[in-house]
């Protein structure tokens, strides 16, 4: 059994709505409960921590009372002010021994995914889920271009991103203790531990809803599946 960290303590400047995009209708539900329903699914999930802005503890509550995701698996947490700090606040409520960290503004995450990740995760391996880039990619610093690197080697990075639990915590404390902020688990596990990284398959259709026209994807994706 995981314990999932559900981050839906963001509040998507970027989406630009006015309100915070995990409490966006997609489809008659919001993408935090489109998310949560994954992990709920899962047999082998034991545990989903729902890490939200602690003011909208109260919302979070009314709109999963609202679409009828009543489940003791739930635990809700407050979030912090970076997307890392939330992670942090969420791992200290974890009870089982591997975790999946898995961005709330993913809802098109597969069981596929979530299960492959857990089981590298299981037998001591993190993991993370990356789909290899299908652009040229170029290092820019100053508005010039200083590289190509070569794009063989390159993935756009994703979530879940697992790994056991005390793993993890200890290379969030050497993070805190640092004070080095990444922008995923991964980059913490390779900062403050010898383990290699796992890469799961992904899928261009994992998206984060990070901007407006990803709403309009999102709509779409939704009626596939
Ligand atoms: N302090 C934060 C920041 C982000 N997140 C969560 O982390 C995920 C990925 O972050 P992002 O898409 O960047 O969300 P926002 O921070 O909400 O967006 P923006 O950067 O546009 O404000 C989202 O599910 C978001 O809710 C979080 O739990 N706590
Ligand atoms: C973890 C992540 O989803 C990998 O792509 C991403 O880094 C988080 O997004 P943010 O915009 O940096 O919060």
């Amino acid at each position: 059994m995981y314990s999932a960290i559900v981050l839906a303590a963001g509040i998507g400047s970027r989406m630009g709505l006015g309100y915070n995009k995990m409490l966006h209708q997609i489809k008659g539900q919001p993408v935090v409960v489109h998310t949560i329903k994954k992990f709920l699914n899962d047999v082998t999930c034991g545990q989903v921590v729902l890490v939200v802005n602690e003011l909208e503890i109260e919302t979070m509550q009314q709109l999963l009372s609202d679409a009828g995701v009543k489940n003791p698996r739930i635990e809700i947490v407050s979030g912090g002010s970076e997307r890392q700090y939330s992670v942090y606040h969420g791992l200290q409520v974890v009870r089982e021994e591997v975790v999946l960290v898995h961005d709330g503004a993913r809802p098109f995450v597969t069981q596929q995914m979530i299960s492959e990740c857990f089981e590298l995760a299981k037998k001591g391996h993190p993991s993370i889920v990356a789909v290899p880039v299908k652009d040229t990619m170029k290092r820019v610093v100053n508005g010039v271009v200083v590289e190509t690197p070569n794009r063989d080697e390159m993935y756009s990075v994703q979530t879940p991103q697992a790994a056991p639990t005390e793993l993890l915590k200890k290379a969030h404390e050497a993070a805190k203790k640092t004070h080095f902020l990444g922008t995923d688990e991964a980059s913490l596990i390779e900062k403050y531990t010898d383990i290699p990284v796992c890469v799961v398959k992904g899928a261009y259709t994992n998206i984060k809803l990070t901007t407006p026209e990803d709403l309009l994807m999102a709509e779409q994706l939704l009626v596939a599946e």
